[in-house]
């Protein structure tokens, strides 16, 4: 069974597919969007063993060479960039062909970032191989790496042809990676849509282990974030929704250095824990609603607290200062993405220092 979404953007939409099995389809799938063209595959080395031959079995004898680089955040940076650009160049690559990005996030962000760059643009198609990038990543176009100055702090917006999401890919996963992707799923529920939220109360446990709830997961998410992205491409209003509990989030990849001690869904948990206790200090959302995120997040195995992160952070001030590198800061002020109940989000400047600092104490306090 096979769900679509249509991202509507005019002559740039494009579908995404939805289902086990996809995989074994991407042949006749993409020959629509390029019947003479070559695919380029960007992938990495945890993902090709598993799924690159199946991948190429699809393809029914096109050319596909593949380049496979380092598995992590790491390679979403300037060496992960030059590595493909200049592989792409040696492709001798033609307007005609299509970019194909074989991973979670990191290869799907770093392979769209490179199409919009090789000979001004190149079409590109996602098969996402996380749950994060099925729900999030894929979709909507941000394409970017990280910098010393920060993440996603260079980039383009340059939007996908075709998303395949074969939710039976996902079952290769490790434990800790489809929690992590978890954590922007519960972001979806928590920003906009309350009903979604309750049916994550009540089968989130599950998703993991049952393919059709997974893929009613990937699917809602999808089209929520479908929604926003048709409304506002380059986050001038709505879109900055989406980026539910990414201020304090971004801040605490780069202070636990973009490393495998907190995952990009992970920070976003935590992050969206503090939004809430935000939101609940400034007397915006109920003062038991905090609670009640964390506790789906904790029966999820999410990390929601500073104190459940491992090892040294910096102290609340610090995080601060961290969080100015956002992309939402405006005249110099940072802007939060807070919420008056489950599924009520909205984006405000209007935040005390004080505030933020005290949330951050608060969450520190009791950390080894
Ligand atoms: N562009 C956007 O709109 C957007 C949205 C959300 C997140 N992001 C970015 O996405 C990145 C995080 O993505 P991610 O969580 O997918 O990380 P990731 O790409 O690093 O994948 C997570 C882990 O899963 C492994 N993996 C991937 N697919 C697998 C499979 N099928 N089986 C087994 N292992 C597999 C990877 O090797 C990696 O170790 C971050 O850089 C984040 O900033 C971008
Ligand atoms: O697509 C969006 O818009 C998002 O904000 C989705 C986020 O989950 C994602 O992490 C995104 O990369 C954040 O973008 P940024 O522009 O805040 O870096
Ligand atoms: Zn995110």
């Amino acid at each position: 069974m096979t769900e679509t979404v249509r991202v509507e953007l005019g002559r740039r939409s494009y579908d995404v597919l939805i289902g086990p099995g996809l995989i074994d389809r991407v042949g006749p799938l993409i020959e629509p969007l390029s019947p003479r063209g070559r695919v380029l595959i960007l992938t990495e080395e945890r993902v090709a063993p598993l799924w690159l031959e199946r991948l190429r079995a699809g393809l029914d004898g096109l050319d596909a060479p593949a380049l496979t680089l380092p598995a992590g955040e790491a390679t979403k940076s300037w060496d992960g960039l030059s590595r493909s650009v200049e592989w792409l160049l040696d492709q001798r690559p033609e307007r005609s062909d299509i970019i194909l990005a074989l991973g979670g996030g990191v290869i799907g962000d770093l392979a769209g970032f490179a199409a919009a760059s090789v000979l001004r643009g190149i079409r590109f198609v996602q098969v996402p191989t996380t749950l994060l990038a099925q729900v999030d990543s894929s979709v909507g176009g941000k394409t970017g790496i990280n910098t010393r100055h920060g993440k996603n702090l260079v980039g383009a917006f340059h939007q996908p042809s075709l998303v395949l999401c074969d939710t039976s890919v996902l079952d290769t996963l490790r434990p800790r990676d489809f929690r992590a992707g978890y954590g922007e799923v519960a972001k979806y529920g928590l920003l906009g849509d309350s009903a979604f939220f309750s049916w994550l109360e009540s089968n989130g446990p599950a998703l993991a282990a049952d393919e059709s709830l997974r893929r009613e997961a990937v699917r809602r998410s999808v089209q929520m974030k479908a929604d926003i992205v048709a409304r506002d491409e380059t986050e001038a209003g709505d879109r900055a929704l989406l980026n539910l509990g990414h201020t304090f989030a971004h801040a605490l990849e780069a202070a636990t250095g973009y490393s495998d001690r907190l995952l990009h869904g992970e920070a976003v948990a935590v992050g969206c824990g503090l939004a809430f206790d935000l939101s609940a200090r400034l007397g915006l959302c109920a003062q038991e609603l905090p609670g009640r995120v964390r506790a789906h997040l904790a029966e999820m195995g999410l990390p929601h607290d500073l104190r459940d992160i491992d090892g040294p952070l910096p102290g609340a001030g610090a995080l601060v200062n961290l969080m100015g590198q956002d992309k939402k800061v405006r005249d110099g002020k940072l802007r939060f993405v807070l919420a008056r109940g489950v599924g009520e989000a909205f984006v405000t400047s209007d935040v005390p220092h004080e505030s933020v600092v005290d949330v951050l104490s608060d969450s520190l306090r009791g950390k080894s």
